[in-house]
């Protein structure tokens, strides 16, 4: 059970009140934890949710509204805004301090309530549909195209799942296995013969995205083709969190105007993937485009250009952003830490003198130190801080209520920082705990840690992330080495390093 919602068990004790005025004054144990720090519940709001859970359970008091900043909606939302959008990590800081661990505030003209503790959110992700739904900013929205799975409602939410999922299943992996190790091996191979420094956060986006585009649409990108999309998606995705006013040079202006050109060229790919179509028919299992082709709507109707391009450009998007960026806060880790690239290697000499040279599916699935430094990355530096939703009806999170209509943010990264398992320890780097002492996987994982979400709506491609992650590491481990010029650069909002990780590979 997590720290805080130990905390808000152990001081109702209700038959000791009489009243709830008596239960308010008195004093509150000094057991209190909040992300697994000691503390004498000195934030008002651990205070107020305290005596609410007892008031709810006990003397039918009403939940109240969290504490926070979202008062006067237009003043704040646009001074939230600008301090959200130009100072990130001191933005939820700032308020967790004030507030306690969850409050309302109001960012992008949204009125929203964080919520970080993890029985609550692994309970609000599982509740979509029913009590929460997603609900992404505007500028995302937008971005994304009425017809994305990420923003789409009940109905059609659960259709395009039971399209899309699959070409996510463990065998349609297996299918995908050659691709990723020609890429990876290919960009490993040009990485290192690089004159120039590489950017690696670009790099590595640049490697997921290749293999989204060749796994997913089945059509091979020319060399132009690629290089133009991979830039104009990184100008789109500057513009996925700001003011959804598209102003010609703003972040959202630039971003609207790349989609365009995005499209145009997933335009060019659907006619392709429609020609091959026929033969690919009996070559097998369907890639993620070939069954969006095939897909009917609940009319019996195929899929519209429109939708067709809004839906591959949702999965090249949400293909290559996060598993690139994931796999460039690794290879800072692997630096700082040379133990821990010692024992990936020496994992490597295991597996090679267990398997064989050649990297195969149950290769992948046989390397836990791998897989533990890939974790224990999401833990750390999770990529996805929150997820949004929207209340489909008035909701009480921890004896506090959230109006309908109200925005969501279920912070993951948060949650799983605040892992009671972990918590002596929690801010420093440590593989290992997430192995047994005999190296093998933790038998049971830790509650809390959802880097890919959860419920209906968890990650599509979490298989192929790993997968691409552990045959990207276990390359890097047999054969070469990474030279960051500055391990410890900082990362705006956590997912961007800011001079985008210049550094050099070399073979070994
Ligand atoms: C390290 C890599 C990745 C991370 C951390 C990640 C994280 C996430 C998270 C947190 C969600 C849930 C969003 C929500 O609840 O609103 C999600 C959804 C999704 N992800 Fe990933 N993802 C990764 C890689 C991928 C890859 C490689 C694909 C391949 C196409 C992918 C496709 C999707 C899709 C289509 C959804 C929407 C699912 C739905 O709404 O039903 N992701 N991802």
């Amino acid at each position: 059970m997590s720290a805080m919602s130990m905390a808000f068990e152990t001081p109702v004790q209700p038959l000791q009140f009489t009243s709830l005025r008596q239960f308010q004054r008195s004093p509150l144990p000094a057991t209190t934890t909040v992300s697994g720090r000691q503390d004498n519940c000195k934030h008002a709001t651990e205070r107020r949710m305290v005596c609410c859970r007892a008031a709810t359970s006990e003397l039918s008091v009403k939940p109240i509204v969290p504490q926070g900043d979202m008062d006067i909606p237009l003043i704040t939302s646009l001074m939230n805004t600008v301090e959200w959008l130009t100072d990130y990590n001191n933005f939820y800081e700032k308020r967790f301090a004030k507030f306690g661990p969850m409050f309302k505030t109001n960012v992008l003209f949204n009125p929203m309530v964080v919520v970080t503790d993890e029985t609550e959110v692994e309970r609000l992700l599982k509740a979509e549909h029913k009590l929460v739904e997603s609900a992404w900013p505007t500028s995302m929205r937008n971005l994304l195209g009425p017809n994305s799975i990420l923003t789409a409602g009940k109905k059609g939410h659960k259709q395009q799942r039971q399209i899309l999922s699959q070409a996510f299943t463990d065998a349609a992996m297996r299918e995908y296995l050659p691709t990723i190790m020609a890429v990876a091996t290919h960009t490993l191979e040009q990485w290192a013969d690089s004159t120039e420094p590489l950017q690696f956060y670009s790099a590595a986006r640049a490697f997921a995205f290749d293999i989204a585009a060749t796994v997913l649409t089945g059509v091979r990108f020319d060399g132009d083709r690629l290089t133009r999309m991979r830039e104009q998606f990184e100008v789109y995705s500057n513009g996925l969190f700001s003011v959804p006013i598209a102003i010609p040079g703003t972040p959202y202006g630039k971003a609207i105007n790349a989609r365009k050109i995005i499209l145009d060229d997933i335009e060019q790919l659907i006619l392709a993937a429609k020609e091959q179509n026929e033969s690919a028919h009996s070559s097998g299992r369907k890639n993620a485009m070939q069954m969006l082709l095939e897909a009917k709507d609940e009319d019996g109707a195929m899929l519209t250009m429109d939708q067709l391009k809004d839906q591959v450009l949702t999965q090249l998007f949400a293909g290559h952003e996060t598993t690139g960026a994931t796999l460039s806060r690794v290879l800072p880790e692997l630096q700082k830490n040379p133990e821990i690239l010692t024992q990936l290697r020496a994992e490597q000499d295991r597996v090679i003198n267990r398997h064989g040279d050649s990297i195969t599916y149950d290769v992948l699935e046989d390397m836990p130190y791998a897989d533990a430094i890939i974790k224990e990355v999401m833990r750390l530096h999770g990529i996805v801080d929150g997820v949004w939703r929207q209340a489909l009806e008035d909701i009480t999170v921890q004896g506090h209520s959230i109006r309908k209509g109200w925005t969501v943010q279920l912070m993951v990264k948060r949650a799983g920082l605040a892992v009671e398992d972990f918590k002596e320890d929690a801010t420093e780097f440590k593989p290992a705990r997430w192995l047994e002492s005999d190296g093998q996987p933790l038998k049971t994982s830790p509650r809390g840690f959802m880097p890919f979400g959860g419920g209906p709506r968890i990650c599509l491609g979490m298989l192929l992330a790993k997968m691409e992650m552990r045959a990207l590491l276990a390359l890097l481990a047999r054969g070469y080495c990474v030279e960051l010029d500055d391990p410890n650069e900082f990362w705006f909002q956590g997912f961007k390093p800011v001079n985008g990780l210049p550094g050099r590979v070399y073979k070994h």
